[in-house]
């Protein structure tokens, strides 16, 4: 397939023209060669595909690390991976802010051939879920580096499938709220996204969040939800009003077109986490042969307040992994506890985990490692903790850290722990949602807890069905426990799916068994100190 980022229109970065790009589909089994061009005219690309482990492919793909060189301008790259196993991923820019820039699509894998999903449905539909800014990515970039650091805010707007509305509201009838209904012919770029669905089927609603900044709840008004799937793996069936989707993750759920055939629905996501200044991003449940411009005659689904933390932490308890999912390890080689903490660094904002805020060296990590590039980054591995008697309840008596890009190195095939843990912000009574994501990986959700994390609470860990997947969320003063088997040869990113937050340094870098790593193509390497050997080496 042949895919270009163009320049961006407006403050969208579009893909063959399309935004958000194109969905990529694939039979699990599959290799994919994705040929990209990008046409940018200033800005170097990098994309990260989620849930590709690309373990048995000839090599680790420097997009598992955030570090790889960037397709500059006008340059080509074949992405080759293999897809291993079925589920509901995306792609998404992973170069400054160019997420929330639109720079994402969705990568579904279906079940390789003459196998079977293990729950039936009739139909399948499809939503990407991503905030918007009026401000284009290059200015938040520069609004995030000042001094003092100028907030992006909340978004504008909340898309689904690239769709949203601003300044007018396709629901303004049933609030008592001030804002103009949207005037609706068809083909306005406010008008909603359509789900076409027939009546008394059971439709596969395949869910990811590429947003940069928000965590979401969804519903669908008048149905409930059967959640199946969660970041590729199957989960024991729940049913649910309404679910939150946090930026990272994909889920799957069944619902039935059981409702009265003369009807259109709502399905609403709304902010949640943060206090919301974005309206509900709305799409249509469209009941056919119901005409789509027929709009619901019900109000769009009720959703929790956006502080009702309690009902999204029994939400995340509930997702549990399905009978005869894999299962952790029973003791970890190693467990890192990371805390998380909003910092200064000279006056900059930062977010710092152990008190180091990640900055990317120029040099990408799996080349540097592979051809044991000494200066390329810094020589000493982060702590494994934060020292003790840090009080997550209050601000940080001393909020100054430090920059760093050391690396965690990873012993080949052990079990690795990290708990992550959450405190206080900058300001007082402040503790934000951070749905963290690992590359290359997935990792068993092992627990949650209240505050601060103490060794017993391992005593307490979830080993018997804890989800699998690769982003899980940490509450505000709260810890989440996450294990994994480092299995897969290569330099992998951990960090926050916020994609300011990972700008500002809220990140750590894992390497494992990089020596197995073979043909590292050049051109994931063509940069720094890297791309000075290659062009030593006349490979160049
Ligand atoms: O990183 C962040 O910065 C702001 C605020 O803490 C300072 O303006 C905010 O809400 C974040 O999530």
């Amino acid at each position: 397939m042949h895919w270009s980022p163009d320049d961006q229109e407006g403050v969208v970065i579009a893909i063959n023209g399309q935004f958000p790009g194109p969905t990529i589909r694939a039979r699990a089994g599959d290799t994919l060669h994705l040929h990209l061009t990008n046409k940018l005219h200033t800005e170097g690309v990098v994309i990260h595909w989620h849930g590709i482990r690309q373990i048995g492919t000839p090599w680790a793909d420097g997009t598992a690390s955030i570090s790889q060189c960037a397709i500059n301008p006008g340059e080509a790259f074949v992405y080759r991976f293999k897809v291993d196993r079925a589920g509901t991923y995306f792609y998404h820019g992973h170069y400054g802010m160019q997420r929330s820039a639109g720079l994402y699509g969705s990568l579904i894998v279906d079940v390789g051939e003459g196998e079977k999903e293990k729950f039936e449905y009739d139909g399948e539909l499809s939503i990407l879920l991503s905030d918007w800014w009026h401000k284009g990515s290059r200015e938040q970039e520069v609004d995030l580096s000042s001094k003092p650091m100028r907030w992006i805010g909340e978004p504008q707007t909340l898309l689904i499938n690239g769709r949203g509305q601003f300044n007018c509201s396709l629901a303004a009838h049933f609030s008592n709220s001030t804002v103009a209904p949207c005037k609706l012919s068809g083909n306005e770029q406010y008008a909603p996204y359509i789900l076409k669905v027939h009546p008394n089927k059971t439709y596969r609603l395949r869910i990811a969040s590429s947003t940069a900044l928000a965590s979401l709840n969804l519903a669908i008004g008048n149905h409930k939800m059967r959640v199946v799937e969660a970041d590729g793996n199957y989960v024991k069936p729940f049913t649910a009003d309404n679910i939150d989707v946090y930026s990272g993750d994909s889920y799957s759920v069944l619902f039935r077109t059981d409702q009265s055939p003369s009807h259109n629905y709502w399905l609403s996501a709304t902010v949640r986490g943060r206090e919301p200044h974005t309206p509900p991003a709305l799409a249509i449940l469209n009941y056919l042969p119901t005409s789509p411009s027929h709009l619901p005659t019900s109000p769009p689904p009720t959703s929790p307040r956006w502080d009702d933390y309690p009902s999204s932490k029994a939400f995340s308890h509930q997702i549990l992994s399905l009978p005869g999912s894999p299962t952790p390890p029973k003791t970890p080689h190693r467990r890192l506890i990371l805390l998380n903490t909003q910092t200064y660094i000279n006056g900059y904002t930062k977010w710092s985990i152990n008190n180091i805020s990640l900055t990317l060296p120029t040099t990408p990590y799996l080349g540097s490692i592979k051809y044991n590039i000494t200066n390329a980054f810094d020589a000493k591995s982060p702590p494994d903790r934060a020292p003790p008697g840090y009080n997550v309840m209050r601000p940080a008596p001393n909020p100054n850290s430090t920059y760093g890009s050391g690396v965690y190195v990873l012993e080949f095939n052990s079990t690795v722990d990290v708990v992550l843990q959450n405190a206080n912000a900058l300001k007082d009574n402040v503790s934000e949602i951070h749905p963290w994501h690992l590359h290359g990986h997935d990792f068993w959700v092992v627990g949650y807890g209240e505050g601060e994390f103490k060794e017993g609470d391992a005593a307490g860990f979830n080993l018997r069905d804890p989800p699998y997947r690769n982003t899980a969320v940490i509450f505000p003063y709260g810890w989440t426990a996450v294990r994994f088997v480092a299995d897969n040869p290569g330099v992998w990113a951990f960090h926050c799916h916020i994609e300011p937050h990972l700008h500002l340094g809220m990140g750590v870098v894992f390497a494992e068994g990089v020596e197995r790593v073979r043909g590292i193509p050049n051109e994931a390497i063509a940069c720094g100190l890297t791309g000075k050997m290659l062009m030593r080496n006349g490979t160049r």
